[in-house]
C-alpha cells in the first residue's frame, strides 16, 4: 500500500485499522464516505448522520478493542461505518434491504453491535449496565456510549449520566455534537452545548492530563508526544468544569470528531482514566457531501437520489402527515386553544405548516416523548387543547404518562399516531404495531383509524372539538390508496353489503387490501360483505349488533394480535376468526412485509377463498 492511501476492500477489519498511518486513515475516510453516499442513494437510509461520524468510528475502532470493548451506538442511525469495519462491508450494499443487514445495530446481526438501538437516549444506560457487569466479572475493557446532542434532549439519558457519573465503571461517553436533531436540535441543553463547542480552550488540570498522557501509548509513541506535534490536540483537548464534571466525570473536549489524530489522542486519554469519562466531539451532519452538508435535515432520512443533485427519486406528493398538519392548521385558525406538540419529528409528523402559520402554540419538546405527553396534560388542565403528534413506536415510551398525567384525571388531549403499521426498512424498533393493544387498554380511550385523506381530516375534527378525555387518531406511513369509500355520515363505521353470508371486519390501510380481496372473489362468484371501522374503539353497541348477524367473521388487523382489537371484539361477540400480527417484524419493503404478514389484498383472497371452500 502507498504511504498515503488505503484499500478499504483489502484491509483486514478491524484489525489492520490499527496499523494505517493517519494520513491512510483519512483515505480510507474518504473511501467509506463514497460507500455510504452510493449505497444509500440506492437503498435510502440516514445518510447525513453517517456522514459526520466516519472519523469518530474509525477512531474508536483503532483506540478500542471492539467486541471485547462495547461501543453502544444510540439510535444507531449514524453506525453504518461501524458496519462496514466490522465485518459487514460485504453485505453493505443490502443495507435496510428485507433479507440485508439492519439500518440500526444488531446484536444477532454481529458480536460487535452491542444493544439493540433504533429508539434514541437508550445508550448511556445500556453501556452502564455494560460496563457494571464488566466490573462485576473482573473484565477491564470498556464500555462506550455514542450518543447525539439530539439524544441528550431525552430525558433517559440525564437517567443514565446520574447513575453513570459516580460509578467506578470503565464507561466512556461520547457526545457527538452537530447542532441537529432531525432537524435543528432544541432547549436549554442544547444551547449549553452549543457554548461548549465554542469556547475558548484552556487546560485546568493539565498535569493530570499530562500525567495520563505519559503512560499511554498510541502506536508505540506517548500519546503527549503525537498530541504536542499535532497543531490543535493538545490546546483542544481538555479537563474543563461543565455540567458532566459535576456529575461526577471527567471531561475530554471539544474535539474536532473529523480530525482522526485528535479523535485518537482524547480517546486514548480517555480510555487510560479507567473511570466515567465524557468527550465532547464536534461534527458536521453531512459531512463531505454537498447537498447534505447544505441541508443536514432533509439527508437525515432519504429515499434514493440522484448523487450528482442530491435530488430524491421520487418527489413526496402528500401524506396522511401532511393532510393531518394541513387540517390542523385549519382549525387551529378557528380555535385559539389548540396547540401542537412533537418530540423531535415536526418535518415527519407534518407539524412543519403549524409552526410555521402558529410559533407561539407549537412546541418541540426534543427527543422527550414522556414529558411530551405530560405536558399536554398540563396544557390541557389549564384549558388548552394539545395535540400531540408522534410516530406510534415513539408513543410506547409514554405509557405511564397517558394513563397518569393525562387518562386518570380525565383531561382532553389528542394525540396524532403517525407511522401506525408495517413503517417497512427501519425494522423492528420501528413498525407501529402495538399502538393497539396498549391504547385500546386504558379507560376511555377514544381511537379513529381513517383510511383516506377525508377520513382523516373528518376524525381529526372530532378528536379536537368535539370528543372528551384522551381521543387518539391513527394513520399509516405514507399515502392513501385508491379507494376511497369514505364514513360520511360520520356513524364511525362503513358496512359494505354485497349479499355475502360472512363478513370481513378491518380498519385503516389494510380496508384497501380487503376491498381489492372482496373484489376478486366477486369475480370467483363468492360474496363477502365488509365493515370498515373508522372510530374504532370503543367498540359501539352498533358494531356488535352487525357482527352478530353474520354466520362467519373474519378479521384482517395490522397490528400486533394480543391486545389487539380483533382480540377485544372477539371477546364480546365469539366467532371471529382474527388474522393479525405474531411477532416483531423484521425489515423490507412494506407491501413484501404485509405479504409476508398473510394482509396483502393477494393473501387475504387466498385464505377467503380457501374458507369460502371448506364453507360450501
Ligand atoms: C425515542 C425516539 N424518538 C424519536 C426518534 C427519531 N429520531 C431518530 S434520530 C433523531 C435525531 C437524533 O439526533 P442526534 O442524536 O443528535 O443524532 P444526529 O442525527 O444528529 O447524529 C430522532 C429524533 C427516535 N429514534 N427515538
Ligand atoms: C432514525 C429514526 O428513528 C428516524 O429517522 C426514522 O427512521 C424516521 O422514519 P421516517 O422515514 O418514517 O420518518
Ligand atoms: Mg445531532
Amino acid at each position: 500500500m502507498a504511504e498515503n492511501k488505503a484499500d478499504l476492500y483489502r484491509l483486514k477489519l478491524p484489525e489492520d485499522l490499527k496499523k494505517l498511518s493517519f494520513a491512510q486513515c483519512d483515505d480510507l475516510c474518504r473511501q467509506i464516505r463514497t460507500l455510504l453516499i452510493k449505497t444509500v442513494s440506492k437503498n435510502g437510509g440516514h445518510l447525513a448522520s453517517n456522514l459526520g461520524t466516519v472519523e469518530l468510528t474509525v477512531a474508536l475502532h483503532r483506540v478500542f478493542e471492539s467486541p471485547k470493548d462495547k461501543i453502544v451506538w444510540d439510535v444507531g442511525h449514524q453506525a453504518y461505518t461501524h458496519k462496514i469495519v466490522t465485518g459487514r462491508l460485504d453485505k453493505f450494499a443490502t443495507l435496510r434491504q428485507e433479507g440485508g443487514i439492519s439500518g440500526f445495530c444488531r446484536p444477532d446481526e454481529s458480536e460487535h453491535d452491542a444493544f439493540i438501538s433504533g429508539h434514541s437516549s437508550n445508550s448511556i444506560s445500556a453501556a452502564l449496565g455494560i460496563a457494571y457487569a464488566k466490573k462485576l466479572q473482573g473484565d477491564e475493557h470498556h464500555a462506550i456510549a455514542v450518543l447525539g446532542d439530539g439524544a441528550m434532549s431525552g430525558g433517559l439519558s440525564y437517567e443514565g449520566l446520574n447513575n453513570a457519573g459516580k460509578s467506578e465503571t470503565n464507561i466512556i461517553v461520547i457526545l457527538n455534537y452537530n447542532e441537529m436533531s432531525i432537524s435543528r436540535n432544541v432547549g436549554s441543553m442544547a444551547k449549553y452545548l452549543s457554548q461548549m463547542r465554542t469556547k475558548s480552550s484552556y487546560l485546568k488540570t493539565k498535569t493530570a492530563v499530562e500525567r495520563v498522557l505519559d503512560v499511554t501509548p498510541v502506536v508505540g509513541q506517548p500519546v503527549k508526544k503525537v498530541v504536542r506535534s499535532s497543531k490543535n490536540a493538545f490546546k483542544n483537548m481538555l479537563l474543563h468544569s461543565t455540567f458532566f464534571e459535576d456529575m461526577g466525570f471527567e471531561f475530554i473536549g471539544p474535539l474536532d470528531g473529523h480530525n482522526i489524530e485528535e479523535l485518537e489522542a482524547g480517546l486514548r486519554t480517555a480510555k487510560a482514566m479507567h473511570k466515567p469519562v465524557f468527550v465532547h466531539v464536534n461534527t458536521v451532519k453531512g459531512k463531505g457531501y454537498a447537498p447534505a452538508e447544505a441541508n443536514p435535515g432533509e439527508f437525515h432520512g432519504v429515499g434514493s437520489f440522484e448523487i450528482s443533485t442530491g435530488n430524491p427519486d421520487v418527489v413526496s406528493a402528500d401524506s396522511f402527515s401532511s393532510v393531518m398538519g394541513k387540517e390542523l392548521c385549519r382549525l387551529a385558525r378557528a380555535d385559539k386553544h389548540i396547540c401542537a406538540i412533537t418530540a423531535a419529528m415536526k418535518y415527519g409528523t407534518g407539524l412543519q405548516y403549524f409552526a410555521k402559520n402558529f410559533p407561539e402554540r407549537f412546541f418541540d419538546v426534543g427527543i422527550a416523548e414522556e414529558h411530551a405527553v405530560t405536558f399536554c396534560g398540563g396544557l390541557a388542565s389549564s384549558g388548552m387543547i394539545p395535540v400531540f403528534a408522534v410516530y406510534s413506536t415513539f408513543l410506547q415510551r409514554s405509557y405511564d404518562q397517558i394513563i397518569h398525567d393525562l387518562s386518570i384525571g380525565g383531561l382532553h388531549a389528542v394525540i396524532c399516531v403517525d407511522r401506525a403499521g408495517i413503517v417497512g426498512s427501519d425494522g423492528e424498533t420501528h413498525q407501529g404495531i402495538f399502538d393497539i393493544s396498549y391504547l385500546t387498554s386504558i379507560p376511555n380511550v377514544t381511537v379513529y383509524s381513517p383510511s383516506n385523506y377525508d377520513e382523516l381530516r373528518l376524525c381529526l375534527k372530532k378528536a379536537v372539538l368535539e370528543d372528551k378525555a384522551i381521543s387518539v387518531v391513527r394513520y399509516p406511513r405514507g399515502r392513501e390508496a385508491s379507494n376511497k369509500v369514505l364514513d360520511s355520515a360520520g356513524t364511525g363505521h362503513v358496512h359494505i353489503k354485497n349479499g355475502g353470508n360472512s363478513l370481513i371486519l378491518t380498519y385503516g390501510r389494510m380496508f384497501d387490501n380487503v376491498s381489492a380481496a372482496v373484489g376478486k372473489l366477486g369475480k370467483d362468484g363468492l360474496k363477502c360483505d365488509v365493515l370498515k371501522l373508522v372510530k374504532i374503539f370503543p367498540i359501539e353497541d352498533e358494531i356488535v349488533k352487525i357482527i352478530k348477524e353474520y354466520d362467519k367473521v373474519y378479521f384482517f388487523e395490522e397490528a400486533y394480535k394480543f391486545g389487539s382489537l380483533s382480540e377485544k371484539i372477539a371477546a364480546e361477540c365469539g366467532n371471529i376468526e382474527a388474522f393479525a400480527i405474531g411477532d416483531y417484524v423484521h425489515h423490507g419493503e412494506t407491501a413484501d412485509l404485509l405479504d409476508e404478514l398473510g394482509l396483502s389484498a393477494e393473501k387475504i383472497y387466498r385464505v377467503m377463498k380457501e374458507r369460502s371452500s371448506h364453507a360450501t
